[in-house]
């Protein structure tokens, strides 16, 4: 009986390192190709869009198979990878002609999400994070590393909201958990559209211990050696790049969570997901990748302490003050290369010639670096010269071993410059001689023969041979000269003495390629003794950059040093302005306004017509106050501000669809999250808070948060409303002021000033902004016309004086005085209507006490301000009266 395929010796060689990485697709080496087969092979033909054939096609059990060539397989596994996938490398571990049996083969690397090292086009100024998460009791250790640069960072939060939250910042497409994790835990992972890789305990190794240096914690340490034991189980190999993890505590640092720093638009666009368009887009002016992830990494964790921030901010005032020499500073960043990843690449062991001529070229530019900055001669510059390491080592190494003009390919000579080693150069020398004999001899051969035009040549498949053309064949020497190969118009010979000087040349060739490899590792080697010292500088040289970036982008755009004050004292901004905004539009189309939240004021309640500016004033107080914790300068004309611990924020009516939550239901989680974290030192952000449902809910919720935030929290606090009932609240709250954002009425337009103004809007402006927006003009008046009457009612309704303080009627009572001052709202059991503020918004008559469902439901939709209302609102609320209909 014939053997079954899937018997052969390889099939079973194949399936038995298959079986050690199920998760991965296995690319397995034959020769000159990377095959998959199997499962791997359906599904990678139809992701990489290759041929599906199969092994043993005519078999009884052919076997599914695709294939791609070894030289272009790095493009299928980036494809894979970067679709979530992993790929498991499998290579032939000695030479198939050699080989007795079967070849050796064995997973060289496991390529995953999170472990990716290849540079990618347009990816320089990212870093690629892989995550790692430990819990126990309760309390959750947190882990990252970029293993092309070797930064490992570690924490411990107590909650999983934190951990998911510094999970999106990060954008990490893969953490790593131990065998034991929680499957609750588990289960919430897999939500979050991050590959969750599993990573069996195991003895730790020397990387482990290394990287845990002065990490006590049980739970740090455990979670660093669940993520270092990751990295070498899948990179098989040792990784010196790797650093001293960095301990961090979430509250050394400027707190927002990944929603606030999506809704500043920080890093990434809402609306693309790029950078154009966000902070960080505005403020890289940084000149080496490594600046542009460093300045990624400030922005995701802004400062708290006075003296770190003030100390960045002296270096850009350094830096501003010498334009001159600036520029001459940008001139030699420009030409350091990414020196974090070429150590990371040193280490890995896939550094090649090129890369170490770029790592010279950037070393040549520290003196240039440290001479431009002992110029500048300020304090605070002077003091980075000695930390700027030359590494005189590793510079002087490479200027003498590698040649100016190296290949990409290290196996295949021409790398090592002349001079470096005696045996290298005696190889070389052999060579060189045995061509000049050659040439010699081919002189000899032509006068010896009379054949004038007789050539030596070479070819990889006969080596050297001498050519004579047809005319000359009858001067051949038959006797000297043996025939190879025959031409049209060509004989090709050889003879006795060419081939033995040919053995001589290939073998010293051989001999040269050889040990120019075992060279340059010993040279790559000997630079990895020095990482750490490549890792310093880079990091130093990263920080110059970002820095002199402020300065640059501060002298365009005019922004000034801001001021660090108490807490007591508060934010003063003169004519500050929304950085983005204003880069966009332009410093002649931007309105600067002022910011004034002293001891008296810790809430701003602004009013104000759609598209007015509310949200942008807003923004534009958290952008300041980031790029004032990051040590830049602020758009403004002067400003004070207090160091604050933490930004909250609800702007933007973003529904969460991929949960099923409701807008509300957004709302209310993002606003509680911030009642219970926010700090007197706080700064909060809410953005027409209360919307998502229905007008006197939303009002009445509105109120009592602001309140709680008054009366409770005093964290400084910006609320935009369309409520205009909720301007009242100034008489009561003793630390809330109006400001509205002002527009004008001109022959029935509507024009937007931008600028805020102190006090109360009073009017809402939503029919003309509907007007801008090209609503039919019949939908237009009869919109008018309910307004007037609205309007008609509310005056007839209202009492002279407004009361601060809303009425509340139940079924159950006529109107009452509600418990005391300013505590407005109470609660009600009656779901519509709840709370009623003393009739205003009431187009109707009122009923003392509503009776039937239908009515109540007919009410609601009478008062609806459909204006203002988006879609999902008015799907909540149709969801919640057919609820009441049917009960
Ligand atoms: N200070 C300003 N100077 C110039 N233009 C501005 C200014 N503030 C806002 N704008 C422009 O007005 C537009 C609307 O601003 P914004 O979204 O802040 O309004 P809004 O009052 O929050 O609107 P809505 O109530 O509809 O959410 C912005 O896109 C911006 O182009």
């Amino acid at each position: 009986m014939p053997q079954k395929t899937q018997d052969t010796p390889m099939m079973k060689q194949y399936q038995a390192i298959k079986d050690q990485y199920p998760d991965a697709f296995l690319f397995y080496r034959i020769g000159d190709f990377y095959e998959l087969f199997y499962d791997d092979a359906i599904k990678g033909s139809q992701l990489l869009e290759l041929t599906l054939t199969a092994r043993n096609k005519s078999a009884d059990d052919p076997i599914p198979m695709c294939g791609v060539p070894h030289h272009a397989a790095q493009n299928y596994v980036d494809i894979l990878v970067d679709k979530g996938y992993k790929v498991a490398i499998c290579e032939q571990m000695e030479d198939p002609r050699k080989a007795v049996g079967m070849v050796k083969r064995a997973v060289i690397q496991l390529v995953t999400p999170g472990t990716v090292m290849e540079d990618k086009p347009g990816q320089a100024k990212e870093n690629n994070y892989l995550t790692a998460l430990y819990v126990d009791q309760q309390q959750f250790g947190f882990a990252y590393a970029d293993l092309a640069t070797g930064e490992i960072f570690v924490t411990q939060f107590s909650e999983f909201e934190a951990v998911t939250s510094e999970m999106l910042s990060l954008q990490t497409k893969e953490v790593v958990v131990p065998e034991d994790l929680p499957q609750q835990y588990r289960q919430q992972l897999d939500q979050l559209d991050i590959l969750v890789s599993v990573q069996a305990d195991q003895k730790p190794t020397a990387e482990v211990s290394f990287v845990s240096q002065g990490i006590d914690e049980p739970i740090t340490r455990a979670v660093l050696k669940t993520l270092v034991l990751y990295l070498v189980s899948t990179q098989k190999r040792a990784l010196a790049h790797l650093q001293v993890a960095v301990q961090y505590e979430a509250d050394q640092f400027l707190r927002m969570d990944h929603q606030v720093k999506e809704t500043l638009e920080l890093t990434r666009s809402m609306r693309t997901g790029e950078r154009q368009g966000t902070l960080l887009w505005l403020l890289d002016k940084t000149k080496t990748a490594m600046g542009g992830r460093l300045l990624k990494q400030w922005l995701d964790r802004p400062l708290i302490t006075r003296r770190e921030i003030e100390a960045r901010q002296t270096r850009v005032a350094d830096f501003m003050a010498h334009f001159f020499e600036r520029s001459t500073l940008q001139e030699a960043l420009t030409k350091v290369y990414d020196l974090e990843r070429l150590a990371g690449r040193v280490a890995f062991g896939s550094v090649n010639g090129r890369d170490l001529l770029q790592l010279k070229g950037s070393l040549a530019q520290v003196p240039v670096i440290k001479n431009v900055l002992q110029q500048m001669d300020t304090k605070s510059l002077r003091a980075l010269l000695p930390e700027l390491d030359e590494v005189p080592e590793v510079y002087d190494l490479i200027d003498r071993a590698i040649m100016d003009d190296a290949p990409i390919s290290v196996t295949d000579g021409g790398v090592i410059k002349a001079g470096y080693n005696e045996q290298l150069d005696q190889y070389r020398d052999a060579m060189n001689n045995s061509k000049q004999w050659i040439l010699n001899l081919e002189a000899q051969e032509r006068k010896i023969t009379g054949i004038h035009n007789l050539k030596i040549g070479f070819n990889k498949v006969f080596g050297y041979y001498i050519e004579v053309t047809n005319s000359n064949l009858k001067l051949v020497p038959k006797d000297r000269f043996e025939r190879k190969q025959t031409l049209t118009n060509a004989e090709r010979y050889i003879t006795p003495e060419l081939k033995e000087k040919e053995q001589l040349i290939l073998e010293a060739q051989e001999k040269s390629t050889a040990l120019e490899y075992e060279l340059f590792t010993e040279i790559r080697e000997k630079i990895k003794q020095q990482i750490q010292r490549l890792q310093h500088l880079a990091a130093i040289i990263s920080e110059i950059d970002v820095l002199q970036g402020f300065s640059v982008i501060a002298e365009e755009q005019h922004y000034i040093q801001p001021k660090f004050v108490s807490h007591q004292k508060g934010i003063h901004i003169e004519n500050g302005r929304h950085p983005v905004v204003e880069k966009v539009l332009g410093p002649q189309q931007y309105i600067a306004n002022d910011v004034t939240m002293d001891q008296t004021t810790d809430v701003l309640l602004i009013t104000g017509p759609n598209m007015s500016g509310k949200s942008t004033y807003m923004r534009q107080l958290a952008l300041t106050v980031v790029m004032a914790q990051i040590g830049s300068f602020v758009p403004a004309d002067t400003c004070e501000l207090p160091i604050f611990d933490q930004i909250f924020t609800r702007i933007g009516a973003g529904d969460d669809l991929i949960s099923g939550k409701s807008t509300f239901m957004v709302e209310m989680i993002e606003a509680n999250y911030a009642l219970a974290h926010a700090s007197n030192r706080s700064l909060v952000l809410f953005d027409e808070l209360g919307r998502g449902t229905a007008t006197y809910d939303g009002m009445a919720l509105a109120q009592a948060i602001i309140e709680y935030i008054h009366d409770h929290i005093h964290a400084k606090t910006l609320f935009s409303t369309h409520y205009h009932e909720l301007t009242q609240l100034s008489d009561t709250l003793a630390k809330l002021k109006n400001i509205h954002v002002g527009a004008t009425e001109e022959n029935g337009k509507l024009i937007f000033m931008h600028k805020v103004l102190p006090g109360p809007a009073d009017k809402s402006y939503g029919i003309h902004v509907a007007k801008l927006a090209g609503l039919p003009d019949s939908l237009l008046k009869r919109a008018d016309g309910i307004l007037q009457h609205l309007e008609a009612g509310s005056k007839a309704n209202t009492p002279s004086k407004p009361a601060a303080t809303p009425k509340i009627k139940t079924p159950n009572s006529t109107s009452q005085t509600p418990r005391e001052q300013p505590a407005a709202i109470q609660e009600t059991q009656q779901p519509l209507p709840e709370v009623e503020p003393d009739g205003q918004l009431s187009l109707f008559k009122e009923p003392e006490v509503v009776d039937s469902k239908a009515e109540k439901v007919l009410r609601a939709i009478h008062e609806l301000d459909l204006m203002s209302q988006t879609p999902m609102d008015t799907m909540n609320l149709i969801y919640k009266w057919q609820r009441q209909l049917k009960k």
